[in-house]
């Protein structure tokens, strides 16, 4: 039974995908309620409001997926998550349009001094001369970070008559060409504006990108919004900004600390605020929980799943293609991860024939994924393998090759360690299956499946027949048999399958046979 704990407000009729998901429990309740037992959790489901910390995620051994409804994950340590293999997603575009559109009322409502008018007609004045407004119409607005929303600005923006500068490193000429907008250096940005809107997420190249020094280059009478992140605009020297009467407003959504508080910008009659409303509409609620809902359930259901932070997307379609060759690759990392037994320090992947047209790095992780399965404590998965071979020390190398070896397509994988390499190479047959065709040094064909016995051994008359007396007289019943060796009385290896482990007895009884070199259990 899949354990979901929706830790913030979630639209609950978004949440509907995750009823069709068998086996699944929902609990609605916060991280820290005594009732919920976080070392059972699987699927954790937040907004902005939870703070997914390393110390949370410690107290999760069992979570596998965390999902943000909404844009922004700094509030989810995504590097420990990585970590541990806990993929990471998000509602990329289901809020777009509502911060776009509450972005641009903020802007009209601090141009026109809407809050304080109506706070004072309410307070029974009628002061029509002290609420005396600027049009939008001809300014020019900075838009720092034109990505969904910044772009959605602009277009607005342009509706209004306004000029529109942006900046954003990651902009193409060609795309601020077909939005209409100049593509600015930050200064050029901040000498020009009339007003400045900043929508890039929270990171530490974009953490105070509008401090003192920015705000100082600014014209005067400049007017600031921030509904992207508390922070983006350092609060402190926007602060001294509006004291000293060089910028003319200010409107935020978001704040460094929610709620703020005593907080130095509040007192300010030109500082209008709203408590991080931009994506609080009932289409975005509903937009967001649907989506994360839906990858939530694809992710349990083995589907693939567009909109994870720390695993490159995949398509249903070649999701499907990959999926045999996903389930080679892992079970040559866990051939290879039983048969070498010292430490390992290179693991080099070569794809030949038909496998080399799809995503191999996605093949490469899942390799990973098995060679560490058993061999060190964390849970290893696509989302930490490439991290995890790093942080061990192990150099992870792929190549493409055009000798197939006469079969269609081939992974082969070698293992360095200190004093041995181990090569394992491994097929997909359509309507046969999964074969692995070659074992350190010989041709061989057996399905990579249960309880199997590696063997390698002198190619001597009778030691099949030795091998069979021994697991006979033991009355354990040998399902296969597979052999291989490169010349006649030299070395061989035979691959025997099991209907179930040999215990140790058997394997002790086998090592004391003359013929044999080596002797290795692997079970799939
Ligand atoms: N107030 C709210 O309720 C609300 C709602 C949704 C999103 N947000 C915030 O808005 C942010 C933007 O959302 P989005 O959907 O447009 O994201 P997005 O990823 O589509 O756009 C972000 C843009 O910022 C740009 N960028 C990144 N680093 C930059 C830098 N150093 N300088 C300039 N530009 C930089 C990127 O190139 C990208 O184009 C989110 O990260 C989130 O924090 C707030
Ligand atoms: O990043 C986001 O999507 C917004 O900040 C919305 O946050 P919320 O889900 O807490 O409203």
């Amino acid at each position: 039974m899949y354990q979901i704990l929706v830790a913030d407000s979630i639209n609950a009729e978004g949440l509907e995908p995750l009823l069709g998901l068998k086996e699944a429990e929902i609990i609605q309740k916060k991280t820290n309620d005594p009732e919920v037992n976080l070392d059972q959790i699987d699927a954790l489901l937040v907004r902005s409001a939870t703070k997914v910390t390393e110390k949370l995620l410690n107290q999760m051994p069992s979570l596998k997926i965390i999902a943000r409804a909404g844009v922004g994950v700094d509030n989810i340590d995504v590097p420990a998550a990585t970590k541990k293999g806990i993929i990471v997603i998000n509602a990329p575009d289901g809020n777009t349009i509502s911060t776009a559109e509450h972005t641009f009322a903020m802007m009209a409502s601090l141009l026109r001094n809407i809050p304080q008018a109506h706070s004072s007609v309410k307070n029974k004045e009628w002061k029509r001369n002290a609420f005396i407004g600027t049009e939008l119409y001809g300014k020019r607005l900075g838009i720092v970070g034109m990505g969904r929303i910044g772009s959605e600005i602009a277009k607005r923006a342009k509706v209004f008559g306004m000029n529109v500068n942006v900046f954003d490193p990651f902009l193409t000429k060609e795309r601020a060409a077909k939005l209409g907008v100049e593509s600015s250096t930050l200064d050029e940005l901040l000498v020009a504006a009339d007003i400045i809107t900043v929508h890039t997420p929270l990171t530490p190249e974009t953490k105070g990108i509008i401090n003192e020094e920015a705000l100082k280059k600014t014209k005067k009478g400049v007017y600031l919004l921030n509904c992207a992140r508390g922070g983006i605009i350092d609060e402190q020297d926007l602060a001294t900004y509006v004291g000293n009467g060089h910028v003319g407003g200010v409107a935020l959504d978001v704040f460094e600390t929610e709620p703020p508080g005593e907080h130095p910008l509040l007192k300010y009659e030109n500082v209008i605020v709203t408590p991080h409303l931009g994506a609080s509409t009932k289409e975005a609620q509903l937009n967001v929980a649907t989506q994360v809902a839906k990858e939530v359930r694809y992710f349990f259901e083995d589907l693939p799943v567009s909109n994870s932070i720390n695993l490159p997307a995949i398509s249903k379609d070649i999701f499907e293609k990959i999926q045999p060759f996903h389930q080679i690759s892992k079970q040559i990392g866990y051939i290879l991860s039983q048969c070498v037994k010292e430490g390992v320090h290179e693991l080099s992947i070569t794809y030949s024939g038909s496998v080399t047209n799809l995503e191999t790095s996605y093949l490469t992780k899942a390799m990973l994924s098995g060679f560490f399965k058993n061999r060190i404590d964390v849970n290893v998965n696509e989302v930490n393998a490439l991290l995890t071979a790093k942080e061990r020390g192990i150099t992870v190398g792929e190549k493409i090759s055009t000798d197939a070896f006469g079969y269609d397509n081939c992974i082969t994988v070698s293992a360095k360690g200190e004093e041995n390499a181990f090569t394992v190479r491994g097929t997909f047959i359509d309507h046969y299956g999964p074969r692995i065709v070659y074992l350190n040094g010989f041709n061989i064909d057996f399905l990579p499946e249960g309880n199997l016995l590696y063997i390698q051994h002198m190619d001597r008359p009778g030691v099949i027949g030795h091998v069979g007396q021994i697991l006979g007289d033991q009355g354990i019943n040998i399902a296969t048999m597979q052999v291989g060796r490169k010349q006649a009385g030299g070395e061989a290896i035979m691959v025997l399958a099991f209907d179930k482990p040999l215990n140790d007895h058997a394997l002790a009884s086998l090592e004391k046979l003359d013929e044999i070199v080596s002797i290795n259990s692997i079970n799939l």
